[in-house]
C-alpha cells in the first residue's frame, strides 16, 4: 500500500516506522512546512492518505484530499462538529473517509464495555463522570476519546457527563469512567502504554478503506456495538 502521511509529528512518524516494517511504502511526508508545496498530482500517487495534524488544520486537509479523489483516514481530534458537512461532501464526491477519535482496538472495546456497564446501572442512582490525562503537548481538551466516551454513556444514561482534563509530561492517553452512587463507585479505565495501538489501528483502517466509498469509523471495522 502506498501511503501519504499528512501531518508528520508524533503520530505521523510512528505510523511511518510501522508501515515501513509492514512492507508498505510511504510516498509523501507532509507537515506544516511543506504542506503548501505539495500538489494534488503528488497526493494522487498514494493509495490512501493518513491525516494526523492539528484540530485547526484537519477540515481543510480532508477537503483537499477528497478533491484529489484519494481515500483519507483521519485521526486528528477537535473538528468533529464539522463531520455532518464533511459527510455530505464525501457523498457528493463519491469519496472515502475513515475517522476515529481513537484507533486503538482496546479503546474501542472499552467503549462497548462502558455502554454495557452504563446500561446495567441505569435507574440505580449512579452519576457518571469522565477523567482524561494526556501529555503536555496536546492542544485540544477534552480529548476526542473522552468526548466519544461521553457520547456513548450519555446515550444510555440520558444525562450530560462532565469531563475533567489533566496534562502531564509523557502520558500517551488515559481515560477513566466513574459511576458513583451514595453507596459505591465503579471505575472503568483504559491506559495506553505507548502510541502503538493508535498507529496500528490507523494502518488497519487505511488497508480496510482502500477499496471502499463512504464514511466509516472503528465500529464498521471491528463490528463493535
Ligand atoms: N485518533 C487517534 O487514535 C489519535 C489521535 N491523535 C490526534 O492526532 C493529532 C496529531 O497528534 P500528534 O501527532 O501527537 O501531534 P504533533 O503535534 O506531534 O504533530 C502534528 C503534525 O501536524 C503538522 N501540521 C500542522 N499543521 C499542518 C497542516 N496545516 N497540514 C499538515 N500538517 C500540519 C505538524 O507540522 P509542524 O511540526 O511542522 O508544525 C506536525 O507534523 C492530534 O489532534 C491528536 O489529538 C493522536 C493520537 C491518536
Ligand atoms: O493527542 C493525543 O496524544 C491523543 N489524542 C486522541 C484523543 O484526543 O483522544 C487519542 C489518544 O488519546 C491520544
Amino acid at each position: 500500500m502506498k501511503i501519504a502521511l499528512l501531518g508528520y509529528g508524533k503520530m505521523g512518524r510512528y505510523i511511518d516506522r510501522l508501515a515501513t516494517e509492514d512492507g508498505d511504502e510511504v510516498v509523501l511526508r507532509i507537515d506544516a512546512d511543506n504542506r503548501d508545496t505539495v500538489t494534488v498530482a503528488q497526493l494522487q500517487t498514494a493509495d490512501v492518505v493518513i491525516e494526523f495534524s492539528r484540530p485547526d488544520a484537519a477540515v481543510a486537509n480532508i477537503e483537499w484530499v477528497l478533491s484529489a479523489g484519494v481515500p483519507v483516514v483521519v485521526g486528528t481530534t477537535g473538528w468533529l462538529e464539522q463531520l455532518p458537512q464533511l459527510t455530505e461532501r464525501v457523498t457528493a464526491a463519491n469519496g472515502a473517509l475513515f475517522w476515529a477519535s481513537n484507533f486503538s482496538i482496546g479503546v474501542n472495546i472499552y467503549f462497548s464495555a462502558a455502554r454495557q456497564l452504563a446500561a446495567a446501572l441505569r435507574g440505580q442512582g449512579y452519576t457518571a463522570t469522565i477523567e482524561e490525562t494526556h501529555h503536555t503537548e496536546k492542544v485540544d481538551a477534552p480529548s476526542g476519546t473522552a468526548l466519544t466516551l461521553a457520547e456513548v454513556v450519555e446515550e444510555v444514561l440520558g444525562h450530560r457527563i462532565p469531563i475533567t482534563s489533566h496534562r502531564e509530561p509523557d502520558v500517551p492517553g488515559t481515560h477513566v469512567l466513574r459511576l458513583r452512587s451514595p453507596i459505591d463507585t465503579l471505575e472503568l479505565a483504559h491506559t495506553a502504554h505507548s502510541r502503538e495501538g493508535f498507529a496500528r489501528g490507523a494502518l488497519a483502517a487505511a488497508r480496510w478503506l482502500r477499496e471502499r466509498k463512504g464514511v466509516y469509523t472503528m465500529r464498521d471495522l471491528l463490528g463493535t456495538d
